[in-house]
Protein backbone atom coordinates (compact mmCIF):
# COMPACT_ATOMS: atom_id res chain seq x y z
CA UNK A 1 0.00 0.00 0.00
CA UNK A 2 1.15 3.80 -0.97
CA UNK A 3 0.83 4.62 2.88
CA UNK A 4 3.03 8.54 2.10
CA UNK A 5 -0.48 9.35 0.32
CA UNK A 6 -2.03 9.37 4.25
CA UNK A 7 0.59 11.04 5.88
CA UNK A 8 0.70 15.04 6.33
CA UNK A 9 3.69 16.92 6.32
CA UNK A 10 3.30 19.85 8.27
CA UNK A 11 6.15 22.87 7.83
CA UNK A 12 7.87 24.43 10.97
CA UNK A 13 6.16 22.45 13.66
CA UNK A 14 7.06 21.92 16.62
CA UNK A 15 9.71 24.40 15.56
CA UNK A 16 11.13 26.56 12.41
CA UNK A 17 12.61 24.36 10.04
CA UNK A 18 11.05 21.01 11.29
CA UNK A 19 9.17 19.31 8.59
CA UNK A 20 6.69 17.37 10.59
CA UNK A 21 5.07 13.79 9.66
CA UNK A 22 1.73 13.85 11.02
CA UNK A 23 0.55 9.71 11.58
CA UNK A 24 -3.19 11.13 12.59
CA UNK A 25 -4.45 11.09 8.77
CA UNK A 26 -3.15 7.82 8.25
CA UNK A 27 -4.61 6.57 11.60
CA UNK A 28 -8.25 8.40 10.94
CA UNK A 29 -7.90 5.69 7.88
CA UNK A 30 -9.05 2.22 9.68
CA UNK A 31 -8.20 0.25 6.26
CA UNK A 32 -4.93 1.96 6.15
CA UNK A 33 -4.14 1.63 9.32
CA UNK A 34 -4.58 -1.79 9.88
CA UNK A 35 -2.88 -2.83 6.94
CA UNK A 36 0.21 -0.60 8.21
CA UNK A 37 -0.05 -2.61 11.67
CA UNK A 38 -0.81 -6.01 10.02
CA UNK A 39 2.57 -5.24 8.02
CA UNK A 40 4.45 -5.20 11.25
CA UNK A 41 3.03 -8.41 12.92
CA UNK A 42 3.82 -10.24 9.79
CA UNK A 43 7.41 -9.07 9.96
CA UNK A 44 7.30 -9.71 13.93
CA UNK A 45 5.37 -13.00 13.59
CA UNK A 46 8.63 -14.88 12.76
CA UNK A 47 11.00 -12.89 15.38
CA UNK A 48 9.39 -15.46 18.25
CA UNK A 49 8.48 -12.33 20.20
CA UNK A 50 7.49 -12.27 24.62
CA UNK A 51 7.23 -8.77 25.04
CA UNK A 52 6.59 -5.65 22.59
CA UNK A 53 7.97 -2.13 23.81
CA UNK A 54 7.02 1.39 22.42
CA UNK A 55 8.33 5.27 23.55
CA UNK A 56 5.34 7.56 24.70
CA UNK A 57 3.10 8.67 22.60
CA UNK A 58 3.36 7.63 19.80
CA UNK A 59 4.88 4.35 20.04
CA UNK A 60 1.28 3.50 22.17
CA UNK A 61 -0.34 3.77 19.25
CA UNK A 62 1.72 1.16 16.84
CA UNK A 63 2.76 -1.16 19.41
CA UNK A 64 -0.42 -1.98 21.47
CA UNK A 65 -2.16 -3.00 18.42
CA UNK A 66 0.89 -5.05 17.43
CA UNK A 67 0.67 -6.72 20.66
CA UNK A 68 -2.51 -7.63 21.02
CA UNK A 69 -2.04 -9.21 17.29
CA UNK A 70 0.78 -11.04 18.84
CA UNK A 71 -0.81 -11.97 21.57
CA UNK A 72 2.11 -10.59 24.21
CA UNK A 73 2.33 -8.18 26.05
CA UNK A 74 3.30 -4.67 26.10
CA UNK A 75 5.25 -2.57 28.17
CA UNK A 76 5.36 1.51 27.93
CA UNK A 77 8.31 3.50 27.67
CA UNK A 78 7.50 7.03 29.59
CA UNK A 79 8.80 10.01 30.20
CA UNK A 80 9.97 10.84 33.49
CA UNK A 81 7.50 11.00 36.35
CA UNK A 82 4.95 9.24 34.63
CA UNK A 83 5.32 5.55 35.71
CA UNK A 84 3.90 4.88 39.24
CA UNK A 85 6.76 2.20 40.43
CA UNK A 86 10.36 1.86 40.17
CA UNK A 87 12.10 2.71 37.19
CA UNK A 88 15.04 2.91 35.28
CA UNK A 89 16.25 5.93 33.06
CA UNK A 90 18.46 7.64 30.60
CA UNK A 91 18.68 10.56 29.03
CA UNK A 92 18.25 11.21 25.08
CA UNK A 93 18.32 13.97 22.33
CA UNK A 94 15.62 13.68 19.58
CA UNK A 95 15.18 15.95 16.47
CA UNK A 96 13.71 18.96 18.38
CA UNK A 97 14.98 18.64 21.66
CA UNK A 98 16.09 16.38 24.79
CA UNK A 99 14.48 14.43 27.66
CA UNK A 100 14.44 11.74 30.18
CA UNK A 101 13.23 7.79 29.67
CA UNK A 102 12.00 5.49 31.64
CA UNK A 103 10.82 1.89 31.96
CA UNK A 104 9.40 -0.40 35.34
CA UNK A 105 12.50 -2.06 36.19
CA UNK A 106 9.87 -5.25 36.36
CA UNK A 107 8.89 -4.48 32.90
CA UNK A 108 11.58 -6.98 31.17
CA UNK A 109 12.73 -10.26 32.25
CA UNK A 110 16.37 -11.12 31.56
CA UNK A 111 16.45 -12.97 28.15
CA UNK A 112 12.54 -12.15 27.05
CA UNK A 113 12.98 -11.52 23.35
CA UNK A 114 11.88 -7.62 22.33
CA UNK A 115 10.53 -5.95 19.90
CA UNK A 116 10.30 -1.91 19.79
CA UNK A 117 7.63 -0.22 18.23
CA UNK A 118 7.26 3.53 17.13
CA UNK A 119 5.82 5.85 14.70
CA UNK A 120 9.17 7.31 13.01
CA UNK A 121 12.66 6.98 13.03
CA UNK A 122 14.30 10.59 13.25
CA UNK A 123 18.08 11.09 14.86
CA UNK A 124 17.62 7.64 16.28
CA UNK A 125 18.08 9.29 19.62
CA UNK A 126 14.41 8.06 21.19
CA UNK A 127 15.05 4.21 19.81
CA UNK A 128 18.89 3.98 20.62
CA UNK A 129 17.52 5.10 24.62
CA UNK A 130 14.73 2.48 24.21
CA UNK A 131 17.27 -0.14 23.21
CA UNK A 132 19.71 0.84 26.14
CA UNK A 133 16.67 0.78 28.88
CA UNK A 134 15.65 -2.73 27.74
CA UNK A 135 19.13 -4.18 27.29
CA UNK A 136 19.95 -2.87 31.02
CA UNK A 137 17.28 -5.10 32.13
CA UNK A 138 18.36 -7.89 29.68
CA UNK A 139 16.25 -8.30 27.34
CA UNK A 140 16.97 -9.37 23.91
CA UNK A 141 16.27 -6.49 21.13
CA UNK A 142 15.40 -8.60 17.86
CA UNK A 143 13.06 -6.39 15.77
CA UNK A 144 12.54 -2.57 15.59
CA UNK A 145 9.64 -1.49 13.54
CA UNK A 146 8.23 2.22 12.74
CA UNK A 147 5.95 3.72 10.09
CA UNK A 148 8.55 6.21 8.95
CA UNK A 149 11.93 6.80 8.38
CA UNK A 150 13.75 10.45 8.16
CA UNK A 151 16.79 8.91 6.21
CA UNK A 152 17.92 12.10 5.92
CA UNK A 153 18.31 12.28 9.57
CA UNK A 154 20.62 8.74 9.53
CA UNK A 155 19.37 7.51 12.72
CA UNK A 156 19.68 3.65 11.05
CA UNK A 157 23.93 4.46 11.43
CA UNK A 158 22.40 3.68 15.21
CA UNK A 159 21.08 0.64 14.74
CA UNK A 160 23.46 -1.58 13.39
CA UNK A 161 23.33 -4.75 13.80
CA UNK A 162 19.87 -4.68 14.99
CA UNK A 163 16.82 -5.90 12.36
CA UNK A 164 14.61 -2.76 11.21
CA UNK A 165 11.51 -2.74 9.35
CA UNK A 166 10.19 0.43 8.07
CA UNK A 167 7.08 1.10 5.92
CA UNK A 168 8.09 4.34 4.24
CA UNK A 169 11.60 6.74 3.86
CA UNK A 170 11.26 9.99 3.38
O1 LIG B 1 14.59 9.51 16.21
P1 LIG B 1 14.33 10.69 17.12
O2 LIG B 1 15.09 11.92 16.70
O3 LIG B 1 14.55 10.35 18.56
O4 LIG B 1 12.81 11.10 16.93
C1 LIG B 1 11.75 10.18 16.88
C2 LIG B 1 10.85 10.30 18.06
O5 LIG B 1 10.25 11.60 18.13
C3 LIG B 1 8.83 11.48 18.25
O6 LIG B 1 8.41 11.40 19.59
P2 LIG B 1 8.32 12.65 20.59
O7 LIG B 1 9.49 12.60 21.53
O8 LIG B 1 8.08 13.90 19.82
O9 LIG B 1 7.09 12.28 21.52
P3 LIG B 1 5.53 12.01 21.27
O10 LIG B 1 5.44 10.66 20.60
O11 LIG B 1 5.03 11.97 22.67
O12 LIG B 1 4.96 13.12 20.42
C4 LIG B 1 8.53 10.18 17.54
O13 LIG B 1 7.27 9.65 17.91
C5 LIG B 1 9.69 9.31 17.95
O14 LIG B 1 9.48 8.69 19.21
N1 LIG C 1 9.97 15.33 11.61
C1 LIG C 1 9.25 14.62 12.51
N2 LIG C 1 7.93 14.40 12.30
C2 LIG C 1 7.20 13.69 13.19
N3 LIG C 1 7.71 13.20 14.32
C3 LIG C 1 9.02 13.40 14.57
N4 LIG C 1 9.82 13.01 15.58
C4 LIG C 1 11.05 13.49 15.35
N5 LIG C 1 11.10 14.15 14.20
C5 LIG C 1 9.84 14.12 13.68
Amino acid sequence: MDYKKYITVVNDWPKEGIEFKDITTLMDNGKAFKSAVDEIVDYADRLNIDVVVGPEARGFIIGCPVSYALEVGFAPVRKEGKLPREVIKVDYGLEYGKDVLTIHKDAIKPGQRVLITDDLLATGGTIEATINLVEQLGGVVVGCAFLIELSYLHGRDKLQGYDVLTLMEY
